[in-house]
């Protein structure tokens, strides 16, 4: 076990292995983090990988102070997992991408209308964000982007158990593997991103100090968000199962960018989570790409503390996004990079996205769930494969 927990100095430690490859420069940032005046201790996950500024695939622990830039800018980033009552045998994979449609528009009056039929909480949900975004002194005009993915490498997926291996957990979970499973990854859209650029630029990368007014500001919009991305999840899942006509029941809903207060020994702490998924709220979802296995797995919270209480939020990148044609245009056309080995589909309107989001791009799952497996950090449940990803271009983060 102990040669997947590296000890770098003092403060920083890795997930790791002699067979997962991580980037100088991630490693780089994640000890410049170290050194922030308030940090304690930071720890970088196996999918590790250079961010902007800052690592992403880490958590990082402070003290007295938190620092808003490691959180990122799409604050509540997250993935949601639906048990749907989809027969996988009825599924006509011709035919789902016009069933699906457009998720990029947002959601007018009439498909909220017909969404409220299904789904009576909805209403609830957007009053209490609303609420939430007016008491935070932010504008109600975000609400607009609600129901929709977002860019990148944020996606709606359908996918299918393949393998269980711990069945009792699974059925616990209420999954089915002769049904379709919908895995969502999206966060607060331009709401996020639009409170981080008024974070710095008031008080650019500083840290702010536990009970300052600016600290209280800040953690209301940032909650705010949090809110608004898993509401974004629910909408985004609602409108797919509307129009697949399907059922689908929550198995979890887990955010990836966070900051969370923490009271340890009398001490104020604050824990960031960027792009690190936290291990101590249940069940968990490691995704690989379009192209990839993703794996449900049971944390073991006893052993969480080497780990910051984080695991692994995907496979990471592996290769720039601007890099991603020039490596593979010889090699494939965007059709052929659109159905994958598993013989899933990819409904993207953007070819240089399928580019930038080919499985190529991403490093290779297994080795990452070694790395949580050795230093016992998780068990693992099940594995799916993907039937059918969405992915869009969107706007911003
Ligand atoms: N199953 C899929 N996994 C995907 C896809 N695109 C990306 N990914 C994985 O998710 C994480 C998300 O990373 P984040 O930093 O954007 O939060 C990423 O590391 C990949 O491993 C996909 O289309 N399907
Ligand atoms: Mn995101
Ligand atoms: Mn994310």
């Amino acid at each position: 076990m102990g040669n997947f927990i590296q000890q770098l100095s003092e403060r920083v430690s890795v997930i790791a292995s002699d067979r997962l490859w991580l980037e100088d420069s991630a490693i780089q940032q994640l000890k410049t983090t170290a050194q922030l005046t308030h940090m304690s201790s930071v720890v970088g996950l196996p999918d590790l990988h250079p961010g902007r500024g800052y690592p992403v695939g880490a958590a990082f622990l402070s003290q007295n102070h938190f620092y808003p830039a490691l959180v990122g800018n799409d604050i509540g980033c997250g993935m949601s997992l639906y048990q749907t009552d989809l027969a996988i045998n009825k599924v006509k994979l011709d035919k789902l991408d016009k069933q699906i449609g457009n998720l990029d528009e947002p959601v007018d009056e009439d498909e909220w209308q017909q969404l409220l039929d299904i789904y009576p909480d909805l209403s609830t949900r957007k009053q209490l964000v609303a609420e939430g975004l007016l008491a935070a002194g932010l504008d109600l005009l975000q609400m607009r982007s609600l129901g929709t993915i977002g860019g990148g490498n944020h996606f709606a997926e359908l996918q299918i158990t393949d393998r269980v291996d711990d069945a009792g957990s699974y059925k616990a979970a209420n999954l089915h593997n002769k049904r379709v499973q919908l895995l969502v990854h999206s966060g607060s859209r331009g709401l996020g991103q639009f409170i981080l650029r008024q974070h710095v630029d008031a008080h650019s990368h500083a840290g702010l100090a536990s009970d300052s007014e600016a600290a209280t500001d800040y953690l209301r919009k940032h909650n705010a968000a949090l809110d608004y991305a898993a509401l974004n999840r629910a909408m985004i899942a609602a409108r797919i199962l509307r129009r697949l006509r399907c059922n689908g029941e929550l198995v979890l809903d887990v955010h990836h960018n966070l900051v969370t207060p923490v009271q340890a020994d009398g001490k104020s702490l604050w824990l960031h989570r960027k792009g690190a998924t936290p291990s101590d709220q249940g069940l968990v979802m490691l995704p690989g790409s379009r192209g990839d296995y993703s794996y449900l797995l049971q944390p073991k919270t006893e052993n969480g503390a080497v780990s910051l209480y984080s695991l692994a939020h995907g496979a990471g990148r592996k290769w720039q996004r601007t890099d991603c044609k020039d490596r593979l245009f010889k090699l494939a056309t965007p059709d052929q990079l659109s159905r994958t080995e598993f013989g899933s589909r990819v409904i993207c309107a953007d070819r240089a996205l399928i580019y930038e989001e080919a499985p190529q791009a991403y490093k290779n799952l297994d080795s990452v769930l070694n790395c949580l497996l050795g230093a016992d950090l998780v068990t693992v449940i099940a594995r799916n494969k993907p039937l059918l990803t969405y992915k869009t271009r969107g706007e911003c983060c």
